[in-house]
C-alpha cells in the first residue's frame, strides 16, 4: 500500500508516528456532484458514469448497495479491483478477468487518479465515481456518492425511494457522526493503531457505541425509528464484516456481534433486504484484509471461519408492530 507524491507512486504504510500512534483517515479530494439539471457540469445521464470499487471495502460497499437499491445497475457500470492491495496499491486483473479495468485496461488504480489529476497527492482510495465523458473523477467520498445515487437519477430509473428524507436529516446526521467515528472508522482506529493507548481508546469507544446500539435497537427497528435510512446502510457494511474480520484482524474482540442479540437480528434483516446480499462477498473481503496488511498479519494466512448464517430468520418486524400498538 502506498500513495502518490509528486506524480509518482511510493510504497508506504500509514504514518501513525506523527499522531501518537493513531490512524488518521485522509480527507477525500474529489467532491463534485451529479444533478438532474442538464446545465450542470455533471448532469444525470444513463451510461455516462462508472464506479470503481473493491468488494472488501466497507466504504465502497455502501455505494454498491445504493446502486442496487436505487436500481442503477443498468445505468452505472462497475469495475472491481483485485482483493489484495499490495506494493502498488489497488490493482486490476488481466483485461479478460473479472477484476479488469473495463474502461482503460489499466494495471493500477493510481493510474486512474493521475489521469484525472496529474497533480494528485496522497492515498489512492476506493470508491471512485468516474465520468466517462470528461474522463475525470466526479467524487471519491462514499458518503457523498450514496447521496448522489439516492436522488440524482430518480427521473431516469423511476425509483423515488428516499434514504435521506428531509424530515429526518438532522437525526440521521447526528447518528452518522457517532457511528462514523466510533464504529465505521473505529474498527480501523483500533486495527491500525501503533500504540497501546491509541488502540485502547479506539476499542473502548467502539464497544461503548456497540453497547449503546444494542440498547437502542431493543426499541427501534432501525437507527431512526421505523424508517430505514442511509444511516442503517452506512452501519451495515461495518457490521457485516465484524465477526469475520474486525474481531480477529483488528483486535476488536471484547465480544463478537453474534453475542449481541438485537444487533444480530437487525444485521440479518438488512442482509435479507431486497438484493443487498448480492453486494456482500465475505470471502473476497477476508482475502483483502488478511492478505494485504503485512504489518498486522505477516504470514498472510486467511482464516477459514467463522461459520455464519445471515439467512436465519430475524424478529425485527415484531418491533414495528409493538411500536404501533403502544
Ligand atoms: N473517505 C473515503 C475512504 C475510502 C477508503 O479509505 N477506502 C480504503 C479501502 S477500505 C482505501 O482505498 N484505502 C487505500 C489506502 O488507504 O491506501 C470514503 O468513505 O469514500
Amino acid at each position: 500500500m502506498g500513495l502518490i507524491i509528486n506524480g509518482k507512486w511510493h510504497d508506504q504504510w500509514y504514518d501513525t508516528k506523527s499522531h501518537q500512534g493513531e490512524f488518521e483517515r485522509q480527507e477525500s479530494r474529489f467532491r463534485d456532484t451529479i444533478s438532474n439539471d442538464n446545465t450542470s457540469q455533471y448532469p444525470a445521464e444513463a451510461n455516462r458514469y462508472h464506479l470503481y470499487v473493491s468488494l472488501a471495502c466497507p466504504w465502497a460497499h455502501r455505494t454498491l448497495i445504493f446502486r442496487q437499491l436505487k436500481q442503477l445497475e443498468d445505468i452505472i457500470s462497475v469495475s472491481i479491483v483485485q482483493p489484495e492491495m499490495l506494493d502498488n496499491g489497488w490493482e486490476f486483473g488481466e483485461p479478460t478477468s473479472e477484476f479488469a479495468d473495463s474502461l482503460y485496461q489499466q494495471e493500477y488504480l493510481y493510474q486512474l487518479y493521475l489521469k484525472a489529476a496529474p497533480d494528485y497527492q496522497g492515498r489512492v482510495t476506493v470508491p471512485v465515481l468516474w465520468d466517462k465523458k470528461t474522463q475525470t473523477i466526479v467524487n471519491n467520498e462514499s458518503s457523498e456518492i450514496i447521496r448522489i445515487f439516492n436522488h440524482a437519477f430518480n427521473e431516469l430509473t423511476g425509483n423515488y425511494d428516499d434514504y435521506y428524507p428531509q424530515a429526518l436529516r438532522s437525526e440521521i446526521d447526528s447518528i452518522n457522526e457517532r457511528i462514523y467515528h466510533t464504529i465505521n472508522n473505529g474498527v480501523y482506529r483500533a486495527g491500525f493503531a501503533t500504540t497501546q493507548q491509541a488502540y485502547d481508546h479506539a476499542y473502548d469507544e467502539l464497544f461503548a457505541s456497540l453497547d449503546w446500539l444494542e440498547a437502542h435497537l431493543s426499541s427501534n427497528r432501525y437507527l431512526v425509528g421505523d424508517t430505514l435510512t442511509e444511516a442503517d446502510w452506512r452501519l451495515f457494511t461495518t457490521l457485516i464484516r465484524f465477526d469475520a474480520i474486525y474481531h480477529g484482524h483488528f483486535k476488536c474482540n471484547r465480544n463478537k456481534l453474534a453475542e449481541f442479540s438485537n444487533i444480530s437480528h437487525y444485521l440479518r434483516e438488512l442482509y435479507q433486504f431486497a438484493d443487498v446480499a448480492k453486494t456482500v462477498d465475505l470471502h473476497y473481503s477476508k482475502v483483502h484484509y488478511y492478505a494485504s496488511h503485512k504489518t498486522i498479519n505477516p504470514t498472510l494466512i486467511v482464516p477459514k471461519g467463522p461459520v455464519q448464517d445471515f439467512l436465519a430468520p430475524h424478529n425485527r418486524a415484531q418491533l414495528s408492530a409493538k411500536r404501533r400498538q403502544s
